[in-house]
């Protein structure tokens, strides 16, 4: 057998299409939706990334608004344009791109945002929205995976769904989402404290490998025909390196692609996040 792609770059282009009708729509009610980026310091990576973000914004019609600090911005420069950003009404949502320079912490910095203005959906009131049922931003890779899925068919009700890693960003969240009565999935969360996680996975219909070791998820552990999400980012002269290794794509019915699949999709969920927010303002 050999998996089939959950395509996230096409995926990622249908929503951004999607997304582009409905700023339309808001800008007929004079409703200008606008995403904010703070980036500090100068680490190629993170600019690459920010840049994308902005491209992404211009080709379904929401405003982009740059804010730069160099590397030396103290913790209170760093929050100065938080509050600025916060008091902009031209900004519906921004991103504090992470990780911040040596000698930052993040943490003030993004309590200090307003939670309505959160297009990462990891502020901790998004969090705790999310918990609680509330609606508000949900976390963007986390999204972009049931996005994903769903729209390749990909069964989450009644599924066994192990998810591998508890960064803040993919693991410790994600399980939030899929155990939703919309999702209800059961999910297992594996870390490294985890004993055995072959046993773990080889039960498992979906997997989100979220983990950051290159290639930890083998074959041999994947039940054929499950869906496998490749969440990883390692890097190896140059190259991204997933969490998944290759002879999985022999096994498994579902692979999704890194580069080309859950990193289109997490871009896509931000624009998704500016709409939606945009769309809560006016009462939509
Ligand atoms: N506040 C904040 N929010 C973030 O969402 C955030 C962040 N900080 N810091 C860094 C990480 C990383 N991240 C990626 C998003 C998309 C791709 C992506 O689209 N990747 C492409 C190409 C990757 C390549 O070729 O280098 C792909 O997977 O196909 C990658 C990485 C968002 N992050």
């Amino acid at each position: 057998m050999t998996a089939q792609i959950l395509d996230g770059k096409a995926t990622a282009a249908a929503i951004k299409s999607e997304l582009a009708v409905r700023v339309a729509a808001l800008k007929e009610r004079g409703i200008v939706p606008g995403l904010g980026t703070v980036l500090v310091g100068d680490d190629p990576g993170s600019r690459w990334y920010v840049n994308g973000k902005h491209k992404d914004c211009a080709e379904v019609g929401i405003a982009s608004i740059q804010r730069e600090l160099p590397a030396t911005a103290t913790q209170e420069d760093v929050e100065n344009v938080v509050r600025e950003l916060n008091a902009d009404p031209a900004c519906t949502g921004y991103i504090v791109q992470l990780p911040l320079p040596k000698g930052l912490d993040p943490n003030p910095v993004l309590e200090l945002m307003d939670p309505d203005k959160d297009a990462d959906g990891l502020h901790p009131t998004s969090l705790g929205r999310l918990t609680l049922g509330i609606r508000g931003p949900l976390p963007c890779t986390p999204l972009g995976i049931v996005e994903l899925l769903r729209r390749h068919d990909v069964q989450l009700d009644g599924a066994e769904v192990v998810v591998v890693g508890r960064g803040v960003t993919v693991g410790r969240s994600i399980g939030l989402l899929l155990t939703r009565r919309t999702e209800n999935a059961t999910v297992t969360l594996c870390h490294t404290g985890t004993r055995d996680l072959g046993y773990h996975l080889r039960k498992a219909d979906v997997v989100v490998a979220a983990a950051g070791v290159p290639h930890l998820i083998k074959p041999e552990d994947i039940k054929a025909g499950a869906a496998v999400l490749d969440v990883g980012v390692s890097r190896s002269e140059g190259k991204i390196v997933g969490d998944v290794h290759p002879g999985v794509a022999e096994v498994a019915g579902w692979i999704s692609p890194n580069p080309g699949g859950v990193g289109p999709m997490t871009r896509a969920m931000l624009l998704n996040n500016i709409v939606e927010a945009a769309e809560r303002r006016a009462g939509v």
